[in-house]
């Protein structure tokens, strides 16, 4: 697969090279050379909307900041090219920065509607600035003179090529290493994130920044390409071109971008042809009838489950034979192809292409999921506890913790000591503070009152993800696994904390990167060994059982080589028979030096693993103690059946060693 790919790409470039000898039409060149400024916009724009998952309507903003800065700096202050285009790139990308701070605050349609905002008041300015940027009557800026050589349209066509293949490969290696698994990880949980050291903060800023510089550049080379620009052409309509193009390519690929770029660079010289519309819309109607058709023979489609794509296909054929003036309805025709591509290509075409050829070739991954390493090391050696400063005494000290949500008291003064290298279990009926716990431990909450120290050090104040690379790891109550990635990738985040190679190195794939990225993989594929996912390591972790998906938890959270590791019901889902394996496991981890706080349903798991036993009920401890003694406490019993019961006998915790 990997091989037709680069064939694909050879001849598809080769094609490029020739080009303008076959085909020296300077209308068809510029298509060209603004398809290659879109796809390296939309590369970026791919950062925020496939990778982060956030929606941002302030890019093609961006691309006329980029473009404007290009402008101004060349016309008005006669800078040189040359120190246009990175000006434009910086610029944009300060913008970036801008724009990711109410990215922090806000996601979803909120921060759809501050991009928007943006987008509407950046155009509102550069109309208004007309002493720099002549207002409405727009920039005329020519191509650059290079040694006295004015560049022509087909040296620009080249530069055009050139700078959008290295933008596709520095996007590439960025998107494939731990920066865009730390991107990804974003959209499929902040929470588990934070929790796996990933700084939500951090990657958003970056996210952000980075997608505004692509966007920067791509403004400043539409600058030279058109060699005018006004404020009209960055308006709302090509925010929504950018949008479709996206989402119609298909998220997180580049090809994705390349053939959305295609799509909407071609979408408006389509439709500026009523003739050529109608024909279009009597196409797709014979192909989705079609489609219709071998759905129905060779599928379990019924023919009701048809009916609605068949009459909106239909409506669309009347609608271009209907129109009379296309111009009018581009918009509206923009509008209804996104709602037809949200819903039926959900993942664009290439993840339409993509699934199709998972259907054929269910064995396939992509070369970049599988595990490249051979000579694993053992399993127990992937596990590591990280190394504290020395302390004596307990690794965790709660003292009078409160945590109050409204009028409830979820935590009420509660006290806890964790030893050093045990197994302590906190059990309680539901609803008596145990997540919550869990939750100001990790820094999710902020208590109300009360004091966490851990290793003689306050937690107060402290972010979640710097409480995570202190040495706090944890599973979820609900899975937070970061769905669409690989499970052996869900893995190398939590150990995203190891690399110290930077976006230059990743970018030129230095030996340093390589190396770190060579451990990760293998460290990763060594903890999989340990929780026994090692042969699903390239399946997508929501493909996984909820049994398994749990103890990919567990492999996901030893990645950050934890001191203190909180499991919140790691049996929940694992079937009966395999409880006494969790538990061994829950040993050997205490046995590599890591202490472990249990949150269990299950008696017998906790009770056969616990050094001690903590008991929440209604936010207070009420018990604490061996597990023997705690079985015994009449004040136990009672909290879980509700009165005062013999023991044993009738009690939920009869206790069965494992
Ligand atoms: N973010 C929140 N906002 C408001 N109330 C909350 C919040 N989180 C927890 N609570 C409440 O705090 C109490 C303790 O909840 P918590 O989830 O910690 O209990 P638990 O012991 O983990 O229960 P279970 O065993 O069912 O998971 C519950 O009454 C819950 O509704």
């Amino acid at each position: 697969m990997k091989t037709a790919k680069t064939y694909f790409l050879g001849a598809l470039l080769l094609g490029l090279a020739v080009f303008p000898m076959l085909v020296p039409n300077p209308y068809y060149i510029h298509l060209i050379v603004v398809i290659a400024i879109y796809a390296i916009l939309l590369f970026g724009l791919d950062i925020v909307v496939g990778y982060t998952g956030e929606i941002s309507l302030g890019h093609a903003a961006l691309f006329g900041i980029g473009a404007y800065t290009t402008g101004v700096l060349v016309v008005k202050l006669g800078v040189p090219f040359w120190i246009a285009m990175p000006c434009s790139i910086a610029t944009t990308a300060a913008f970036g920065a801008l724009l990711a701070l109410p990215a922090l605050r806000v996601t979803g349609p909120y921060l759809a509607m501050v991009t928007l905002a943006f987008g509407t008041i950046a155009q509102i300015f550069i109309n208004e600035l007309d002493f720099i940027t002549n207002g409405p009557q727009g920039l005329t800026v020519f191509k650059p003179v290079i040694l006295g050589h004015r560049v022509t349209t087909v040296d620009f066509y080249y530069f055009s090529i050139v700078t959008a293949v290295l933008s596709l490969i520095v996007v590439n290696r960025m998107l494939k290493s731990f920066i865009g698994r730390a991107l990804e990880a974003l959209r499929a949980s902040t929470i588990a994130a934070d929790c796996m050291g990933v700084s939500v903060y951090r990657t958003k800023v970056l996210a952000f920044v980075l997608s505004a510089a692509f966007a920067g550049l791509a403004g400043s080379m539409y600058t030279f390409s058109e060699e005018y620009i006004a404020p009209n052409n960055f308006n709302f309509e090509l925010t929504i071109l950018f949008l479709l193009a996206v989402t119609l390519g298909g998220r997180k690929t580049r090809s994705g971008s390349i053939i959305g770029a295609t799509i909407v660079v071609l979408l408006p010289n389509l439709l500026s042809d009523l003739e050529l519309f109608r024909t279009i819309t009597v196409v797709v109607a014979i192909a989705v009838v079609v489609g219709a058709g071998y759905a129905l023979v060779k599928t379990s489609t019924s023919i009701r489950q048809l009916s609605v794509p068949l009459t909106a296909v239909a409506a669309f054929v009347v609608f271009g034979f209907t129109l009379e003036d296309i111009a009018e309805h581009r918009q509206t025709i923009f509008g209804l192809m996104i709602l037809g591509v949200v819903y039926y290509l959900p993942d664009g075409i290439m993840g339409y292409l993509r699934d199709q050829v998972k259907r054929f070739r269910p064995n396939w991954v992509e070369a970049h999921e599988i595990i490249q390493d051979s000579g694993n090391k053992a399993a127990t050696e992937a596990i590591a506890s990280g190394q504290l400063s020395p302390h004596q005494g307990n690794l965790l000290e709660v003292k009078n913790l409160v945590m109050q949500f409204g009028g409830l008291k979820a935590l009420n003064k509660v006290n806890l000591c964790v030893a050093k290298g045990s197994v302590h279990g906190l059990i309680g009926p539901n609803g008596s503070g145990k997540s919550t716990m869990m939750n100001v431990l990790t820094g999710i909450y902020t208590p109300t009152e009360g004091t966490v120290r851990y290793n003689g050090q306050s937690l107060s104040g402290r972010p979640a993800s710097e409480i995570a690379l202190s040495g706090i790891a944890r599973t979820f109550q609900n899975v937070q696994l970061f769905g669409e990635m690989t499970v052996i990738e869900n893995v190398l985040v939590g150990l995203h904390h190891t690399f110290n190679a930077n976006l230059v190195d990743v970018v030129f794939n230095s030996r340093r990167y390589h190396e770190e990225e060579r451990k990760a993989r293998e460290r990763a594929a060594g903890i999989l060994e340990f929780v026994g996912l090692a042969s699903l390591a390239n399946e997508e972790a929501r493909n996984l059982p909820y049994g398994k998906q749990r103890l990919l938890e567990i492999g996901r959270a030893l990645g950050l080589n934890p001191s203190l590791l909180l499991l919140d019901e790691p049996a929940a889902g694992i079937p009966p028979a395999d409880l006494p394996e969790l538990t061994d496991m829950i040993r050997k981890i205490r046995s590599h030096g890591i202490t472990v706080i249990l949150i269990e349903h299950h008696m017998d798991v906790v009770m056969g693993v616990s050094d001690n036993v903590s008991v929440l009920d209604f936010g207070q401890k009420i018990a604490e103690g061996t597990p023997d003694a705690v079985q015994k406490d009449p004040k136990v019993i009672e909290a879980y059946l509700g009165s005062e019961v013999e023991l044993p006998g009738h009690s939920k915790l009869q206790i069965v060693a494992v």
